[in-house]
């Protein structure tokens, strides 16, 4: 069963029965103060549990020979009923172990008798029982639909109470709270629902009391009352009510209420003179009484008191919930048929799909055609120039309700013209598949003929705006689309705070290769390889960004020369000694990882960037593989001294150079594949793989991945990418 099914039942639930929970909460909450306020009144038979009727009987009678009946009630209080010595009526409160009188029983409060029949019945007598019995039956199907909920969303029965992510103040509560009071809740519903049905004779209570036979009534062998051996062995606590026999005529006898049976004690020889026990439907009736009014003990009272506060606040929280989520519907103003740009939406609560409006709108509003609708709607976009895949994970890294269609339907609609597509994950690290479902949507689409990757996957933890900002920073940027509103949310920095100086720079003969570029930055600044310099060639809104390598203390760019390329000839322009501003921007998702059992490295191209500084940051006897590719020789000789170098201080495990263009004509794939043993082996042992180069690199790498995945090690590459065990930075 999907999330949502018992997510719409819980909503449609307490849709339905909310102003009458309201009502039977608060005046549940009143009436859980009336056990309270009676229990602490001075009344009670200190240790009732203990005192058997052999005892408190005789006792009584002789202090009180007028006496007709003692009644024992919930709070354990002992009333006896009769006349005194001077033959007046007598009704007091007394202590069944002593006899003293303790007070007089005081007349039921009005206030609580009036709480009551509102709690019962609104005082709308049957009808109201009626519909207080069906809320107290919905309270019931709220619960176990909640219940299932919180296992959802907990991913699993046996992770019930273990941590909750935070997620926002209504929902963090509404679970947390949940959890704690869901058995007393559970129980008010269960025991509010069987009262109802016992009141309106859907369960049979009736109950005859037992008869006596006058024929068989005997007068010996005569014992005194604190010798039968019923007395003895019956304690004031199971006691309900005794009615005392009329005259000491043998023909007169005991009658004893328990609380399971009721039986008929021959006053003058202590035999059971019959006995019936109620029915279980009548002890369960008073069992739920107990349970449903904490008039047994006053700590589950309280705890009642608290469980109906509890449902007070669902009913707040679980509306500011849905309304939060419904805040991000969709208003489109163009059709689908006619849009440039596509935003595909994957949202359980709805915040993605407030990040996702923002993007519309900016699109719109700079006179773009945008339509915005859920992942599991992906169909043919006839005019689609641009795909985006905004989408959040659930459970054990699945798809939100509103996607999982998305994977069916890619497959059946595929678009007629090459679409860009870019992949945005939300989601949180509190969740041990970070992303996991992005990750497995960018796969899906890299293997469709018409997508082309415009940038890579991007996540954003926990709502993040800066983290938002950057995907939207960047996408804009490759798309070529001027976001001129600024928003908080796409806000792209441009702040340059970083002087930097060139200290040496490696000449290319012709644009298409690549050259070196060394920068000294001004100052401490902190940094590492992976991060990102981010640099603005015209000085405006038009940012580059290059992956760093870091050697020693200095930046190291790998950059390939384009014909009028913005970023490229500007960085090539540049002269030893030359200075200009930048920003270092950290990547932290792209650093070489403090602990792994192993490393590959896997790059094309300027891709190997990085890799360079992570390598020359190792020791010597590390695991680190690094796999790259090149067009020919000539493309690596850039690098080759360098790698060299760290082979024989003997900072690398292994290298593997594939040559597209040259011998065997091998992309870093093919040399993958040839490895594929030891790729399971890392990845299998906890290992990190990193890709950095190109998009279509990337591609073929995780498609290939994906296969040895699920082959040597059962689970598909995106559970190690949102395990943080295969690492991508492509462009
Ligand atoms: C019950 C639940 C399960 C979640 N599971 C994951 C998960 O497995 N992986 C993850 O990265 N994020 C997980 N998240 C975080 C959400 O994906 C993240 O908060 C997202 O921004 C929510 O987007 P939405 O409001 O559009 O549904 C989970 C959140 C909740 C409430």
């Amino acid at each position: 069963m999907t999330i949502s099914l018992w997510r719409y039942s819980h909503l449609a639930l307490a849709v339905s029965s909310f102003i009458l929970l309201t009502l039977a909460s608060v005046t549940g909450i009143i009436l859980a103060f009336k056990p309270v306020t009676e229990k602490i009144q001075p009344y009670a038979t200190d240790r009732a549990a203990e005192i058997p009727l052999s005892q408190t009987l005789p006792l009584l009678r002789k202090q009180y020979p007028g006496i007709s009946s003692i009644t024992v009630d919930a709070n354990q209080f002992v009333t006896i009923k009769g006349t005194d010595a001077a033959g007046k009526n007598l009704l007091a409160y007394v202590d069944a172990r002593t006899g003293k009188l303790l007070g007089q029983p005081a007349q039921p409060s009005r206030f609580f008798e009036w709480v009551t029949a509102l709690h019962r019945s609104l005082f709308l007598h049957e009808t109201g029982r009626f519909f207080i019995g069906v809320t107290a039956f919905l309270l019931l199907l709220i619960t176990i639909s909640g219940t299932m909920l919180i296992i959802q969303r907990q991913r699993g029965v046996r992770r019930f109470f273990t941590r909750i992510v935070r997620d926002g103040f209504a929902q963090y509560y509404h679970v947390t709270l949940g959890r704690v009071s869901l058995i007393p809740i559970f129980l008010l519903a269960l025991t509010g629902t069987y009262l109802s049905l016992a009141r309106f004779e859907l369960i049979d209570t009736t109950f005859a009391s037992p008869e006596v036979d006058f024929d068989k009534i005997k007068d010996e062998p005569a014992k005194q009352p604190a010798d039968f051996a019923v007395f003895k062995n019956t304690r004031l606590s199971d006691v309900r009510s005794i009615d005392f026999p009329f005259s000491e005529d043998v023909e007169d006898y005991f009658v004893l209420k328990l609380k399971d049976r009721e039986l008929n004690v021959n006053q003058v020889t202590g035999e059971i003179l019959s006995e019936a026990k109620y029915p279980s439907a009548a002890i369960f009736t008073e069992l739920s009484l107990d349970l449903h009014t904490g008039r047994t003990n006053m700590l589950w009272a309280i705890v009642l008191a608290f469980a109906s506060g509890n449902i007070l606040f669902f009913i707040y929280s679980g509306f500011a919930i849905t309304i939060k989520r419904r805040s991000g519907r969709v208003k489109n103003s163009h059709s689908a048929e006619e849009s440039e740009f596509i935003i595909l939406v994957g949202s359980e609560n709805g915040s993605t799909f407030r990040f996702a409006n923002a993007i519309h709108r900016q699109l719109v509003e700079s006179g773009r055609s945008a339509y915005v609708t859920e992942l599991n709607n992906y169909r043919e976009f006839p005019k689609a120039a641009h795909i985006l895949v905004m989408t959040a994970t659930y459970g054990l890294g699945n798809p939100p309700t509103n996607s999982t269609q998305f994977a069916a339907r890619l497959a059946k609609y595929p678009q007629r013209r090459k679409v860009h597509c870019s992949v945005v994950g939300f989601g949180s690290h509190g969740y041990p598949d970070f992303c996991k479902f992005a990750y497995e949507a960018e796969n899906l689409l890299a293997k469709q003929e018409w997508a082309v990757p415009l940038i890579e996957v991007h996540t954003v933890n926990d709502k993040s705006p800066e983290e938002f900002g950057h995907w939207a920073g960047t996408w804009a940027q490759h798309a070529g689309v001027p976001l001129t509103i600024p928003t908080s949310l796409i806000a792209t920095r441009q702040d340059r705070p970083h002087a930097l100086t060139v200290l040496e720079k490696t000449a290319v003969a012709a644009p298409g290769e690549a050259f070196l570029l060394r920068l000294r930055p001004a100052g401490a600044v902190a940094f590492t390889s992976g991060d990102l310099l981010t640099i603005y060639p015209a000085d405006d809104h038009r940012e580059r960004q290059y992956s760093i390598g870091k050697i020693g203390t200095d930046v190291q760019l790998s950059v390939k020369l384009h014909a009028g390329g913005l970023g490229s000839e500007y960085l090539y322009g540049l002269q030893p000694g030359d200075a200009f501003q930048a920003r270092i921007d950290s990547n932290a998702h792209f650093h070489f990882p403090e602990k792994a059992s192993g490393v590959l490295m896997i790059s094309n191209g300027t891709g190997i960037a990085p890799f360079l500084g992570m390598i020359d940051a190792l020791h010597p006897g590390s695991q680190a593989h690094l796999y790259c590719g090149f067009r020919d020789q000539a493309s690596f000789a850039l690098y080759e001294n360098g790698i060299q170098k760290s082979i024989s201080e003997g900072k690398l495990a292994a290298f593997h150079l594939a040559r597209s263009r040259e011998g065997e004509k091998q992309y870093v794939r093919d040399l993958l594949q040839r490895d594929e043993k030891l790729v399971a082996e890392v990845l299998g042992n906890g290992g990190v793989v990193m890709l950095c180069g190109s998009l279509s690199m990337q591609h073929n790498v995780v498609e290939l991945l994906e296969t040895i995945c699920t082959n040597a090690l059962g689970k598909s590459v995106s559970y190690y990418q949102s395990h943080g065990q295969v690492l991508m930075d492509c462009y």
